[in-house]
């Protein structure tokens, strides 16, 4: 590997384009990602916790148990030790938003230099705490310049080069520009913000309504019925998203009605498939079990309810999902309440 080397102006900041990364967490999103920047730079290493995973991708260049369709270019080799990761001058994020804080936590007891890059792609908040992950990875490796990555981009589709874009939020903006130009590829356009609140909480909150959205799938409703609940739930993710720190415009970007979109009409979506087996009449266990894969929004629906209860935001389409997945509440039964609350404006 070539080191970047520091930049004169900002000792924290490499001044040359990234020449190899780590990717913690060998599954969809990881495996996705790897496929994307194993194109541009000579060493990618993914770093998983599962042997058998890591050793069919060192033999086989794909991915079978997480994203079959994947290639993975001869610069991705695979690890268990996450000790490999702490050479690469950038670590991407890419367990889900549960491990985020520990798998830092170790990162940082093996020797982490502090001119490191972490960038941030889970998609929800710490349970508890309400932390988003770049506040996660500030408290855990506190001198790290710190990243995030989000939009509409199912790994199964990435993998396939098809066309997407992201938005890189980061509050140096030469740092952002550095991503940006190694998150760029013919088929994948990125932009950057320093709204990195707005980001993570668009990323988040997402998957709350993507559940909702595979409920009404379920329950046999219509198109409309999923349109006007995507519109209530884009109104609803910007009141919270802005109570939490975000600001306006990103709730209208990629990172929030364009990942909004993406999930709550597309069947890669996990979340959604979730929601759509429970609409069905599936139990949540079974859901999430024959899933086999993260569904960000079932832990999300219980930290990103209790963030809005803290903050004191109205959020009925939360409440609902909560409701289904967590009171036991038949799904008939709480589209009827959210349907049939008092009637007010659209635009309070
Ligand atoms: N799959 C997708 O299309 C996208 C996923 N994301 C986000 O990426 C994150 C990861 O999701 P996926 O890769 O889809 O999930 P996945 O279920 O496909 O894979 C999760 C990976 O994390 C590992 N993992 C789980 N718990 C761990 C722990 N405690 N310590 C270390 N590793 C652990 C698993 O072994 C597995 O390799 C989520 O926050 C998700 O919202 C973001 C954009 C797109
Ligand atoms: O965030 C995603 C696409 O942008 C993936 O959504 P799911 O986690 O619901 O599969």
């Amino acid at each position: 590997m070539a080191p970047s080397t520091a930049s004169p102006g900002n000792p924290k900041m490499p001044d040359l384009m990234f020449s190899s990364a780590a990717i913690l967490g060998t599954g969809s999103f990881g495996t996705a990602l790897a496929h994307l920047i194993g194109q541009k730079l000579h060493e990618v290493v993914l770093v998983g916790r599962d042997a058998a995973v890591v050793e069919a991708i060192n033999q086989t260049h794909h991915n079978p148990r997480y994203l079959a369709g994947a290639s993975l270019p001869p610069s991705v080799v695979a690890t268990t030790e996450l000790q490999d990761a702490v050479r690469h001058p950038l670590i991407v994020f890419g367990v889900p938003t549960s491990a985020t804080r520990q798998v830092a936590h170790s990162l940082a007891q093996h020797g982490l230099p502090e001119t490191t890059v972490l960038l941030s792609c889970a998609k929800g908040i710490e349970r508890g705490t309400g932390d988003r992950m770049s506040v996660i990875l500030r408290e855990e490796c506190p001198a790290n310049p710190i990243a995030v990555l989000s939009g509409p981009n199912h790994a199964e589709e990435i993998s396939q080069d098809l066309a997407t874009c992201a938005v890189i939020g980061c509050r140096d903006e030469q740092l952002a520009t550095l991503l940006q130009q190694l998150f760029t590829a013919p088929h994948f356009r990125s932009y950057t913000s320093d709204d990195l609140a707005g980001i993570e909480l668009g990323g988040a909150i997402k998957n709350v309504y993507a559940i909702a959205a595979g409920i009404t799938l379920g329950l046999g409703l219509g198109d409309n019925a999923i349109a006007a609940l995507v519109t209530r739930a884009l109104a609803e993710m910007t009141r919270l998203g802005t109570h939490l720190g975000g600001r306006i415009e990103t709730f209208a970007g990629l990172s929030g009605v364009g990942d909004l979109i993406a999930t709550c009409f597309s069947e890669h979506s996990r979340n959604h498939r979730v929601g759509k087996a429970l609409g069905e009449g599936q139990s949540l266990d079974d859901a999430v079990n024959s899933l086999g894969m993260v569904a960000e929004g079932v832990p999300n629906t219980l930290s990103i309810y209790e963030a809005a209860r803290t903050a004191g935001v109205r959020t009925p389409i939360i409440d609902a999902v909560h409701a289904i997945l967590y009171k036991d509440m038949p799904a008939a039964k709480a589209l009827s309440e959210l349907l049939n609350r008092d009637p007010r404006p659209e635009t309070d």
